[in-house]
């Protein structure tokens, strides 16, 4: 599902009144009915009877309007609050209110002088709070009147539906403008904004449903948004159907180049989720004196040994081996827990000057790299480089609270400019492809920062690419599966407790979600 900026969803708005002849007050008239059905059900189940709608003086409040009338006709006790001088009031909404009135639906101006508590009072006795103060309008902080509307519809402690977008959100980035409204759903129109999907406005977005207002798919396929939201349906479109008469061979062979002294736990962690992930082969390159700690533990892995110039790390002494075993592979991943050095970075030059097989770059291998960027340009086959903020910043040299507040910009700048896919983990992955189409995860928890988690994260993108997924499609899906294995995992055993094992144990569960076998 493509995700917009307010600027794109005005132009959507523009293009189906415009090009299309679908007056406003009719997509007004649609919005509002959504809203209606969501607030009318969710009363019903809560047993509620009583709603007030708190209405600003654009199309957001005129959208509040409809919401007001179509509860008021379906004999809902319904009360609109105007924040501000309605005098304002123009356009479609202007319309609505006029009807508002005539129907003697009740409404109450709130003015800047307004005592706080006596609208507190008055809110508390609703059983369900509609924030219609703000849509994709707002882009500049609310002021000091404002603010206390909002602060007073958090105290309320009501159930409360936004429309479009928390009032205080701003749509563009997910930032705050000064305050914002906590919903506990928001009824998002025909797709998500930036700002309900990006965290800090994704927190105050609560449950987010999307509903259709009529603006046309061909307006939508012709402005063309490069964002989208990794959806279940999606992955499940890309996943590879297995036949019945298959043999490992076709689910594709994984090379992995991974753990040190003291790191094996990675190795093992990376090629139990690429067998977890469906490929058929995994073949682990270790330096010779922790083979035999690997060979306990994996049982499913080919494990390869290493001849080391340096104790426990692979070095340039082992290229040949290593070349050789890639040329082999469908997939091949380096980096995790293999350790810091300079030995790693002439592995890497030999990789990316004379294979073509596609590479998945994570930890340490991100590290190296760190350091001699042009190293990127050499490559001549797919590559997928996954790091977190603290690795971008090194690879970039920007602060890391910069590339948090600009994780789509970032992401998809480096992308382009070194022709690699960026995975930049943390709350919302990014996975940014060369061509400049981005996508954004919105499966995961908190307890998925825990140790391993990305190393199982590169074992499940490089198995979707050994299995002949095309590798953005392939990182792409991977990420949100991770996600989810890590969602399930926190449902069985909780956020505080989960470790990356946690998250390998859960991915033939996720998969099987998804599939449905
Ligand atoms: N034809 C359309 O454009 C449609 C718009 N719809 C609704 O309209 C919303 C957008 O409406 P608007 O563009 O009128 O904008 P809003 O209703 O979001 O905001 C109203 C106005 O407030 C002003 N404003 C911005 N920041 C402010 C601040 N901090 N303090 C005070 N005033 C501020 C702006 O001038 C803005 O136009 C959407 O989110 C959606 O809910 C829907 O009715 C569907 C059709
Ligand atoms: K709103």
């Amino acid at each position: 599902m493509k995700i917009v900026s307010n600027t794109q969803m005005k132009q959507l708005d523009r293009m189906t009144i415009e090009q299309y002849g679908i007056p406003g007050i009719l997509l007004m008239e649609n919005a509002g009915i959504a809203v209606f059905h969501e607030v009318y059900h969710h009363l019903q189940m809560m047993g509620g009877k009583q709603v007030a709608v708190v209405c600003g003086r654009g199309n957001n409040g005129g959208d509040g309007f409809v919401v007001a009338r179509q509860l008021f006709q379906h004999n809902i006790k319904v009360k609109v609050f105007i924040s501000g001088n309605p005098a304002v009031i123009g356009g479609d909404a202007k319309t609505n209110l006029e009807i508002l009135k005539r129907l003697e639906v009740p409404i109450e101006v709130i003015s800047p002088g307004e005592n706080k508590n006596v609208f507190l009072g008055q809110l508390k006795q609703y059983d369900l709070i509609v924030d219609a103060i703000f849509g994709i309008g707002l882009d500049r902080n609310v002021d000091e009147f404002i603010g206390r509307v909002i602060e007073t519809i958090n105290e309320a402690e009501k159930t409360v539906v936004s429309i479009d977008i928390p009032s205080g959100v701003n749509a563009a980035d997910g930032s705050i403008c000064g305050t914002a409204v906590k919903a506990h759903k928001t009824i998002v129109f025909q797709l998500p904004k930036l700002g309900n999907i990006n965290y800090p406005g994704s927190y105050y977005t609560g449950e987010m449903i999307v509903k259709n207002i009529g603006i046309p798919q061909e307006a939508i396929i012709s402005l063309n948004p490069r964002i989208q939201m990794i959806t279940t349906d999606w992955v499940k479109s890309i996943l590879p159907k297995r036949k019945a008469d298959t043999h490992k061979g076709d689910y594709g062979r994984v090379y992995i180049v991974a753990g040190s002294t003291g790191m094996t736990g990675a190795a093992m962690l990376t090629c139990e989720a690429v067998l977890r992930s469906g490929a058929g082969l995994v073949k682990v390159a270790i330096p010779q004196s922790l083979n035999n700690i690997m060979e306990v533990r994996l049982t499913e892995a080919i494990t390869v040994p290493l001849p080391e110039l340096k104790k426990g790390v692979v070095g340039i002494s082992d290229i040949e081996k290593i070349m050789k075993t890639m040329s082999q592979s469908d997939a091949v991943a380096v980096g995790p827990g293999s350790g810091q050095s300079r030995e790693l970075e002439e592995v890497l030059r030999n990789i990316f000057e004379n294979s073509t097989t596609p590479i998945v770059l994570d930890a340490d291998a991100l590290n190296s790299l760190a350091n001699r960027k042009e190293l990127l340009k050499l490559l001549k086959g797919p590559a997928v480089l996954t790091p977190h903020p603290m690795e971008m910043a090194r690879l970039t040299q920007i602060a890391v609270e910069d590339i948090q507040k600009n994780r789509v910009e970032i992401a998809g700048e480096f992308a382009q400019k070194w022709n690699v896919i960026v995975v930049l983990k943390g709350a919302r992955t990014v996975v940014a492809a060369p061509s400049g189409e981005i996508f954004i995860n919105t499966t995961g928890n908190p307890g998925m920062a825990t140790a391993g988690s990305g190393d199982v994260l590169t074992g499940i993108i490089t198995g979707f690419i050994a299995q002949g997924i095309e590798p953005v499609s392939a990182t792409a899906a991977a990420v949100y599966i991770h996600g989810l294995a890590g969602d399930m995992a926190a449902g069985d055993i909780g956020e505080y407790g989960m470790m990356a094992g946690d998250i390998v144990t859960h991915l033939p569960h996720a998969l099987k979600k998804i599939v449905g076998k």
